[in-house]
């Protein structure tokens, strides 16, 4: 790497194990941690923050199993501005092939007033003293500054200032609370690293919370600032809102490298499986719409969309799906859906309908997406098969209308079109099926043997498509005849109708003859 690219790079330091860990509900297991930590080595990532090693015998010992399994990171566990609690990060992390502790303490007016209860000048001497004893474990520390955003930017100064000349390698300045905004961040990091004496002695490092949806903004314009480390996690997660998520960084980073002209050593095609790992360690689901890794974040529902990503997917994806380690872009069938989608899906389906077919299929897909929440695969092979199958029938329902009643009358009023003409007959049955194969036997005219009537779901769910399969014998003449419909009794008498018509076109001759009386 040339030296050039070297001031170009930003490192990624990952926190879901210790500040992920952090979202209420987050915590994992052993086993768990270990898990997330290889993913995260395998992908790239700099350093591991694998816990809090004063926290608890858990931590400790996790960070420990960490530190020991890690092949290419650098593991760090954090510690407050206390003896006791750098000792035990020490102890934790010298099990690891590159180590670090990372002490911090509160700068801000409002956390030093009530949190603290110490004076500018007593946590002046907490810096120095802590770090240095940092510093004579390790040679890799980093010193954070806790709500360094809140923080006034002399007293700010003075505290890095201090940090650096104790020993501190790394200078991390959080947006603890996430209040700040872009500029004013980028600003806060530019003033900071070009006045501090001995600045360009540390690697300056960013740590921004979600509190106002703006932790990727400030994390990126905090690099535009001179920060060269990143501090995030996996999903987001983290304290309250989340942190910075770091498939969100590195992702900004590599798709507008045009605008922000650095770069990070992440291995991008391992991010929807490291959040898949975290999602389900953590217990935590990503939300749909979860960019670069959420269910939709490469599935396009509206017709305009679908039909330009047909024709060139970079209409409307910035980055592509394998990148970030996605098997590729799914077309969702629904009610935005067009007739370049609908075509696309039919052939992949293995289905070639001719041009009054496929309209027809089309107007009822779109009738179906209306009416159901999900149109799967399955929903359309159903719709398909059905249409293909009932294409050149003679008689047709128009409409129909049961009247149900428990313990009582059921009744099946019916419109049907035969051979063009339309016709209305009522009559009522045992059930509500029984009442509409009667209405349809008493307008077509035949009494055909019902021989199966048989009803599935199509998917699970309400509001799953019912397919009705019904098989009539007449004469000797066994025929059968399926229908998909969200009403299972609209289904019922479609697939009667279906096998109906077949009889009629086995009977030929004859059958036209009995229909005209
Ligand atoms: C912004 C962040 O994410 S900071 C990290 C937050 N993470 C966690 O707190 C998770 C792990 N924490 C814990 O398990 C516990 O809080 C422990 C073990 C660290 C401390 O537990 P306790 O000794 O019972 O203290 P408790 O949690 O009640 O209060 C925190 C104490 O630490 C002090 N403290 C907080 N930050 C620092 C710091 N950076 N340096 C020194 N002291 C600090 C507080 O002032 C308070 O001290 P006090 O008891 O004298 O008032
Ligand atoms: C401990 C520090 C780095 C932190 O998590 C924060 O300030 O948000
Ligand atoms: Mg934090």
């Amino acid at each position: 790497m040339s030296a050039e690219s070297n001031k170009d790079r930003v490192f990624i330091f990952d926190t879901t194990l210790r500040d992920g860990e952090q979202s209420p509900g987050a915590t994992m297991t052993l086993e768990e941690k270990l898990q997330v930590a290889e993913a995260l080595d395998e992908m790239g990532v700099d350093i591991i923050e694998a816990g809090f090693p004063i926290a608890s015998n858990g931590d400790f010992e996790a960070v420990v199993a960490v530190a020991k399994q890690v092949k290419r990171a650098t593991v760090t566990g954090l510690a407050r501005a206390i003896t006791a609690d750098i000792d035990r990060a020490a102890e934790a992390v010298r099990h690891a092939k590159k180590g670090r502790i990372h002490t911090f303490v509160s700068t801000s007016p409002i956390h030093l007033a009530h949190q603290m209860k110490k004076t500018e000048d007593e946590v002046i001497e907490i810096i120095a003293r802590t770090v240095a004893q940092a510093r004579n474990l390790i040679d890799d520390v980093e010193w954070s500054a806790m709500d360094a955003t809140r923080t006034p930017l002399e007293f700010l100064k003075r505290c890095v200032e201090t940090a650096i000349k104790a020993g501190a390698t790394t200078i991390n300045l959080p947006d603890t609370v996430g209040y700040a905004v872009p500029d004013e961040h980028e600003a806060m990091f530019r003033t900071i690293i070009t006045s501090v004496p001995g600045a360009d002695k540390a690697i300056f490092s960013a740590h921004c919370h979600n509190d106002l949806g703006l932790a990727v903004a400030n994390s990126l314009a905090a690099v535009r600032g001179g920060a060269r480390q990143v501090e995030c996690t996996i999903n987001g997660l983290g304290e309250r809102a989340g942190n910075a998520a770091l498939e969100e960084v590195v992702m900004a980073l590599r798709t507008r490298a045009d605008i922000l002209p650095y770069h990070t050593e992440i291995e991008t095609t391992h991010l929807a499986r490291a959040s898949k790992i975290v999602s389900a360690a953590a217990n935590f689901p990503v939300q749909y719409n979860k960019a670069i890794v959420g269910k939709n974040a490469f599935a396009h529902e509206s017709g305009i969309h679908q039909d330009g990503m047909l024709k060139n997917a970079e209409t409307y994806e910035i980055m592509t799906p394998a990148s970030v380690g996605i098997k590729e872009t799914t077309l969702v069938m629904g009610k935005h859906s067009g007739r370049a989608a609908f075509k696309d899906k039919l052939k992949e389906l293995g289905y070639e309908l001719g041009d009054n077919a496929f309209q027809e299929a089309f107007v009822r897909f779109k009738d179906l997406a209306d009416r159901k929440k999900h149109v799967y695969d399955a929903d359309i092979v159903a719709l398909v098969d059905d249409e293909v199958g009932s294409v050149g029938d003679r008689i047709k329902l128009v409409d129909m209308e049961v009247v149900s009643k428990t313990g009582g009358v059921h009744k099946a009023n019916m419109t049907l079109s035969i051979d063009g003409e339309e016709s209305s007959v009522s009559y009522e049955g045992t059930g509500s099926v029984d009442a509409i194969f009667n209405a349809i036997k008493q307008a077509v005219g035949q009494q055909p043997h019902l021989v199966l009537y048989a009803v599935d779901g199509v998917t699970g769910g309400t509001d799953a498509q019912a397919s009705a399969h019904v098989r009539l014998e007449l004469n000797g003449r066994i025929v059968s005849g399926n229908a998909a419909e969200p009403d299972t009794l609209v289904a019922s008498a479609r697939a009667y109708l279906n096998a109906y018509n077949r009889l009629l076109i086995e009977r030929g001759a004859a059958a036209q003859g009995a229909m005209a009386g």
